[in-house]
């Protein structure tokens, strides 16, 4: 990261006289006169922009709205008072600014709001700079469904049983094998991720056990496996059920023996490694059609997690919303944006067949679609303001409450204390939400 003060300028000759101010005041500058002529990579380290609006530059404010939106800085426009009367302009200072001047320009005023961009710009790339870097993976949400799941991968990560964690696609369980991972005394050790779905029956065989030279046409060298390689750590079994069933009884011989083979050497050789296995499939299903032996289910799944659809914990929709934004932006090297109040309702009501992961693809879609500062449901792909009104925040809000209260009650046997204690609501309170829906306790 660099911390030079180095402004990108973007309007006529007008400017000329400010920005002589601005290079005594040590600021390196970039002047270009069209937004269309930058062409400079995004990791550019400009820290502020300054933008003096004539009606020229009013003309292309596609482009203009473009070029804020993709470089990671605060911009400042300096505009004619009249044209603040333009609802365009008004919008681009809304979406695309972090504040404006009136012309003629005071010199004081500019140094001090630039100087405030410049310090914005720097402690926002400091703290998305810290987030990729440092934070470790977390599970997002309060839902009590995901709180006890964090209590669970806590008790599990301490013993070294075998987990099934099995859920809907994108609901977060490779994020859970690792968690499990991190908070077991193995978290120095290795995390090897399989993806037994995507291996055709004859690699599954040399993906997992490895092989030595010569072993079969085309062994030019000697690889290790996937089991191998996660020795002293974790191995992480994703898309079980699709492992064809050839494949399937090596794997248990491993899980029962602790030992393997690698293909064409017949010294076995003994393996320390914690099983973790995902599913979206319903296995017993499998197992009732031949195409998943028992034996295996058995040895995979001696404890068990479910992770719900985030369609029912619709509750941490903005809370995760707002997670996958700041990673999604980070990552991805594009300035923070913020969700429109619309495109939260839209997000509220959507269903998310792709859960977690639909999201964050949805927000990184957003972030890249929408043209100024705020994200709207289209720039995401998402329904239209008039679907949102159909249905009106009211209703969204009902569907939350709704699911709220089911989800307590089934979490405490439908008995209404425990539910209003983890609900953070009185009893009293519980009772007229239970009638208004027309849901039943049984205390
Ligand atoms: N509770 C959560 N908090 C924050 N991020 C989450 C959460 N759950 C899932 N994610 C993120 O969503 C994405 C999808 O999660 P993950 O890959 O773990 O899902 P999956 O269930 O293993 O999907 P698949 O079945 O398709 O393999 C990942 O980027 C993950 O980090």
């Amino acid at each position: 990261m660099q911390a030079n003060k180095t402004l990108l300028a973007v309007g006529s000759d007008a400017l000329l006289p400010v920005l002589q101010v601005l290079r005594q005041q040590h600021w390196h500058i970039i002047h270009i006169h069209d937004p269309q002529q930058w062409k400079a990579p995004r990791s550019t380290s400009c820290s502020a922009g300054l933008l003096l609006l004539d009606g020229k530059l009013l003309r292309k404010s596609a482009a203009l709205q473009q070029l804020a939106s993709q470089l990671d800085m605060e911009w400042l426009l300096l505009t004619e008072r009249a044209q603040l009367e333009q609802a365009a302009v008004r919008a681009f200072i809304n979406d695309s600014c972090y504040d404006y001047h009136c012309l003629p320009v005071e010199n004081e005023r500019l140094a001090v709001t630039l100087g405030r961009l410049h310090g914005k710009t720097l402690l926002r790339r400091r703290s998305q700079h810290e987030q990729t870097e440092q934070e470790p993976q977390q599970l997002v949400g309060e839902h009590p469904s995901i709180r006890r799941l964090r209590q669970e991968i806590r008790r599990l990560a301490r013993v070294n049983v075998t987990v099934m964690i099995s859920g809907e696609s994108g609901t977060g369980k490779e994020l859970v094998a690792q968690l499990i991972h991190q908070y077991s005394d193995r978290a120095d050790g290795p995390f090897q991720a399989v993806n037994c779905g995507g291996l055709p029956v004859n690699l599954v065989q040399s993906e997992l056990f490895g092989h030595e030279r010569g072993a079969f046409t085309g062994a030019s060298s000697c690889r290790i496996g996937r089991i191998e390689a996660a020795q002293n750590g974790t191995l992480f079994l994703d898309e079980i059920g699709d492992m064809a069933i050839e494949a399937q009884v090596n794997l248990l011989r491993f899980l029962q023996e602790g030992t393997i083979d690698r293909l064409g050497d017949n010294r076995s050789r003994s393996i320390d490694t914690r099983v973790l296995s995902a599913t979206h499939i319903d296995l017993p299903a499998a197992i009732a059609k031949g195409r998943f032996r028992e034996d295996l289910y058995y040895r995979l799944c001696v404890c068990q997690l479910q992770l719900p659809a985030l369609r029912e914990r619709r509750s941490d929709i903005p809370l995760l919303a707002q997670h996958l934004l700041q990673q999604s932006a980070s990552r991805h090297g594009i300035p923070l944006k913020r969700l429109s109040y619309e495109a939260l309702a839209v997000m509220l009501q959507h269903d998310w067949p792709g859960n977690i992961r639909e999201m964050s693809n949805r927000i990184s879609q957003g972030l890249a679609m929408a043209s100024g500062r705020v994200i709207r449901p289209q720039d995401m792909g998402l329904g239209s303001r008039m679907q949102t009104l159909d249905h009106g925040l009211e209703a969204v809000r009902e569907r939350a409450e709704r699911e709220a209260l089911a989800t307590a009650l089934q979490l405490h046997n439908h008995n209404s204390s425990q539910a209003a204690r983890t609900l953070g609501i009185s009893r009293a309170t519980l009772y007229r939400l239970l009638k208004k829906y027309e849901m039943n306790a049984v205390d």
